[in-house]
């Protein structure tokens, strides 16, 4: 199943709808139990409770509140706590008696030597940067800070890291993910997900990321009565005779992700073949035979002639991807796409982007993908670290890399090819789009191990990658 990813507000209702629970405070001891659980956890790791420092910086709402209450169950461990208080007299009033009974202390000034920080100064109630208050706290911070809910100074809805912000080590949260949890992963850390006994929510058209298991289970793979053509064919129209990289990358992810058979246009088929040998390869469109999908664009150029195959692409009621130089010449007839019926995919980069929508991507990068798949009629895949993968109707798959080895030079050639065979072989475009975000991104660091790869290694990991997800 997706992993659902919840707005502010969307977080709320869902609380709301507990009744009594949010009422009688029982979320919040869940929530707060919860925090306590990771910092015991870390402590332990790093060689056990008592006597440790952990310092817990407060702000003006429930954020803090569970972080105080946190804050008294580590005391009772004989964790040493105090408390910094960045609006006092809006602290969380049950919060703080309950760390004053348990032998928490409040200070002006964080403790210079501390195991742990526990950041409970905004969760979902907060917008904007950290204020400076809390601003020169965090400053000073130096310990591994475990972020509850959220790390503040990042905003829930949009994951828009706000200078300044917190970094933490650890983001512990509660009964559902909030959109900043993929969108700003890389400031997260860790992510713990606590029951509190919130009700399941469904957004249909909300945020989402495919589990492994996801696309393991999506993965087209030949079944008893398949044969080369039914299991979809893709076409790949891309390179060039004078620059055939883009053409061999795009034709030989396609045969490395899915079977049946792969097809080629373009003037660099004689490379393509002595490359890929099963590759068909075809010099036009005309004679190209039948495909189930095409996918158009990478290294094409921009000239007249692309302009042709896109439009000759794009009247067919195939589904279709467009890349690259595919995309800049789109730009420029936009019709082309606007008026579709069947799926189309376009896989820009923050510069392409921006030529389709005729302004930049910003902050923002999930509001701007579902701006642009919306007035296109089309889904939208934005690439970055995190992916994103949106379609008209708002609905978005997001997929964070883990790692940023896939920026070299090719790689989108590559991530063509394989979304391309996946439209092929029937995929919806967005689950195209996001199964081969994922099988990518994996395959980029399969490769890379820590060390530098091309595009060329990238490729030759999809298919051991496309194996290990099966066979997990
Ligand atoms: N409801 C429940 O029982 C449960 C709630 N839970 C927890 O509560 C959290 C939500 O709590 P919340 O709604 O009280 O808001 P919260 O995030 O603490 O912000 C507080 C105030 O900060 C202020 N502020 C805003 N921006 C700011 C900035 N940049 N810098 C400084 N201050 C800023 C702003 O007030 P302002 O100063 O603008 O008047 C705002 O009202 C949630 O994330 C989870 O941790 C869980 O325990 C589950 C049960
Ligand atoms: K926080």
């Amino acid at each position: 199943m997706p992993i659902q990813y919840l707005t502010a507000d969307a977080v709320r209702v869902a609380e709301h709808a507990t009744g009594d629970l949010l009422a009688n405070g029982t979320l919040m001891r869940r929530a707060s139990a919860g925090v306590a659980r990771a910092v015991i956890g870390e402590l332990n790791r790093t060689g056990g409770c008592y006597g440790r420092a952990v310092g817990l910086v407060i702000g003006a709402g429930n954020n803090g509140g569970d972080a105080l209450y946190a804050g008294a169950i580590l005391a009772r461990r004989g964790v040493r706590c105090s408390a910094v208080l960045l609006v006092p007299d809006r602290a969380h009033a049950g919060g703080l008696a309950a760390l004053r009974a348990a032998g928490g202390r409040v200070v002006d000034v964080l403790p210079v030597s501390l195991d742990m920080v526990v950041d409970g100064v905004l969760g979902i109630g907060g917008t904007g940067p950290l204020r400076p208050a809390a601003a020169e706290v965090f400053a000073q911070v130096t310990a591994p800070i475990v972020a509850v809910d959220l790390p503040s100074g990042i905003d829930a809805d949009t994951g828009v890291v706000n200078d300044p912000s917190v970094r933490a080590a650890i983001t512990v949260t509660f009964g559902a993910y909030r959109n900043l949890h993929l969108l700003a992963a890389p400031r997260c850390g860790r992510i713990d997900l606590v029951d509190i006994g919130l009700p399941p929510t469904d957004t249909p058209d909300g945020l989402f990321s495919l589990t492994d298991a996801d696309v393991a289970g999506l993965w087209p793979v030949p079944g008893p009565a398949d044969d080369k053509y039914t299991q979809g064919v893709v076409g790949i129209v891309a390179g060039s005779a004078r620059y055939p990289g883009a053409a061999i990358l795009a034709s030989g992810a396609a045969v490395s992700a899915t079977s049946g058979m792969t097809r080629y246009v373009g003037s660099a088929a004689d490379q393509v073949v002595s490359h890929y040998p099963e590759v068909v390869a075809a010099n036009g469109l005309a004679d190209a035979g039948k495909v189930q999908a095409w996918a158009v664009g990478p290294g094409m150029g921009t000239g007249d002639e692309a302009l042709e195959i896109l439009r000759t692409v794009l009247a067919t009621d195939l589904p279709v991807l467009v890349d690259a130089d595919g995309l800049t010449v789109l730009a420029q007839n936009l019709d082309l796409v606007r008026g579709r019926s069947a799926p189309t995919l376009l896989t820009p980069h923050a510069g392409e982007f921006a030529r389709l929508a005729g302004t930049g991507v910003g902050d923002d990068r999930l509001s701007a993908v579902r701006a642009l798949a919306a007035e296109l009629g089309a889904t939208v895949l934005l690439k970055g670290r995190i992916t994103l993968v949106a379609t008209p109707t708002g609905r978005v798959y997001g997929n964070d890399a883990g790692s940023s080895w896939a920026a070299t030079a090719g790689a989108g050639d590559v991530l063509t090819g394989i979304a391309g065979s996946l439209l092929a072989a029937g995929l919806e475009p967005a689950l195209a789009g996001a199964c081969a975000a994922r099988v990518h991104a994996l395959a980029a660091a399969r490769a890379a191990a820590g060390a530098p790869i091309g595009a060329s290694a990238l490729l030759a990991a999809v298919r051991p990658v496309i194996r290990d997800l099966r066979n997990a």
